[in-house]
C-alpha cells in the first residue's frame, strides 16, 4: 500500500504522514535508545533493524482495517525532512474512544514536538472516527509525558497496570482521558458573536442578555425516507458531531434564503423555498449565545448532491438517528424526526 492512502496532517512546524520503507533505519535509530524505549509499553528493548520494517508494514495493515493510525512525525531541519518521532491512535470500538501514543526521539525533547503532533492527531481522530473520547496512559513516574497529555487537553482519571515490554514485567500506569470539548475546544463559537438582527428590525434579539444565533437547517429526505447528516470539519466547534445541513442566517436574508444559499454551498443541490417544508426548531442554551434553529423537510432539489467542503454525509435511517452523535440542540429534533417519517 502506498502513503497516499491517507493525507497528511500539518500543524505549525509538522507533518504527520504515514511510515514509509525509507524511514526504517531513523525510526530504528531513534527508537532504539533505551531513554526512549523504557517509558513505552510496546517497545522491545534491544529494538532490531528487522522489527522497524515489520512494524512499518504492520501499521499500513492497521490503517486499512480501520484499527489504528501511527504516524511518522516529520519536522524540517533547515531544508531537510527529519523522522523525529511517531504517534498513533488505536480505535476502542466497544467504548467509541481511541488510544493515543507517541513518542519523540531524545535529540528533538524540549520543543514541544509531542504535544503539537498528538494534539493535531486526536483533533483529527476526533473530527473523522466514530470516537467521542481520546484515552491514554503513561508509566506512574513519567511526569513529562502526563504534561503533554494535560496539554492536549487530557485529563488524568485514575491508575492502572499495564505491561512494558523494554522492562519485562507489568508496571503502575496513570490513566488519562479526554471528550471532544476538552481537546477540539468548546461547543460554542470560539469568537463572540455578532447578535443575528433579524432581517434588520429595529430590536435586536437578545435571550437574558445573550445574543440569538439564528441557524438555518434541513433534513433533506431522499425517496427511501433516509435523512442526510453531514459531520462537522476538524477546525470548527463540535468537529465530529453529525448535524442537519444548513448554517448562519447572515444579516438581510430570510431563512429560507439562507438556507438556499447554505444548501448550494455545501452540498451543490438547488432548493426552492417552495420545496421548504417548516419541521419545527430547536431553541438551546448554548452558552454564550442563544441559538434558535429552524428546521425544515425537503424532499425535491435540483442537481447532483456532492459533499463541496469534503464533509463526510450519511444516508441515515429515521431508527438509526440515534446511533449517530450529534449536537445537544438537536436531540428533541431526532426524535421528532423518528416519529414523523
Ligand atoms: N447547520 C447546523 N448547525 C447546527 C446544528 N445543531 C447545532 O447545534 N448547530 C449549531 C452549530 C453552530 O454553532 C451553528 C451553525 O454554525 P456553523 O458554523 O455551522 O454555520 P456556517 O455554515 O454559517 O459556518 P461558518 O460559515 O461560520 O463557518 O449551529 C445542526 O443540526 N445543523
Amino acid at each position: 500500500m502506498t502513503q497516499s492512502d491517507f493525507n497528511p496532517l500539518r500543524t505549525e512546524r509538522l507533518t504527520l504522514r504515514p511510515l514509509g520503507p525509507a524511514d526504517a533505519a531513523e525510526l530504528h535509530r531513534l527508537i532504539n535508545d533505551w531513554d526512549v524505549a523504557r517509558w513505552l509499553s510496546r517497545v522491545p528493548f534491544p529494538y532490531s533493524r528487522e522489527l522497524a520494517d515489520e512494524w512499518i508494514e504492520s501499521t499500513h495493515r492497521q490503517r486499512a482495517a480501520g484499527e489504528a493510525w501511527h504516524l511518522a512525525i516529520v519536522g524540517q531541519e533547515g531544508e531537510k525532512e527529519v523522522l523525529v518521532g511517531c504517534v498513533g491512535l488505536m480505535r476502542q470500538p466497544e467504548s467509541r474512544s481511541a488510544e493515543l501514543g507517541y513518542w519523540v526521539g531524545r535529540r528533538y525533547w524540549g520543543h514541544g514536538v509531542a504535544a503539537e503532533a498528538a494534539g493535531r492527531l486526536a483533533r483529527w481522530g476526533l473530527a473523522n472516527l466514530d470516537i467521542d473520547r481520546i484515552v491514554a496512559s503513561v508509566l506512574e513516574e513519567n511526569d513529562r509525558s502526563a504534561g503533554v497529555l494535560r496539554r492536549v487537553g487530557l485529563r488524568e482519571s485514575g491508575t492502572g497496570e499495564a505491561h512494558f515490554l523494554a522492562r519485562g514485567g507489568r508496571l503502575p500506569v496513570r490513566l488519562f482521558e479526554g471528550g471532544r470539548e476538552e481537546i477540539a475546544g468548546p461547543f460554542t463559537e470560539p469568537e463572540p458573536i455578532k447578535p443575528v438582527s433579524v432581517a434588520a428590525t429595529a430590536t435586536t434579539p437578545v435571550v437574558e442578555g445573550k445574543p440569538l444565533l439564528l441557524v438555518a437547517a434541513c433534513a433533506l429526505v431522499d425517496v427511501d425516507g433516509r435523512v442526510l447528516l453531514a459531520r462537522r470539519p476538524e477546525g470548527k466547534p463540535m468537529a465530529g458531531l453529525w448535524e442537519f445541513p444548513g448554517g448562519k442566517v447572515e444579516p438581510g436574508e430570510t431563512v429560507e434564503e439562507a438556507l438556499i444559499r447554505e444548501l448550494r454551498e455545501e452540498l451543490a443541490i438547488d432548493v426552492s423555498a417552495a420545496c421548504l417544508a417548516p419541521f419545527t426548531f430547536a431553541s438551546h442554551d448554548a452558552g454564550r449565545f442563544q441559538l434558535l434553529m429552524p428546521l425544515y423537510l425537503c424532499r425535491r432539489w435540483q442537481g447532483t448532491l456532492t459533499a463541496t467542503e469534503g464533509q463526510q454525509l450519511a444516508w441515515v435511517r429515521p431508527n438509526k438517528l440515534a446511533d449517530y452523535a450529534m449536537p445537544p440542540a438537536d436531540k428533541p429534533l431526532v426524535a421528532m424526526l423518528r416519529d414523523f417519517l
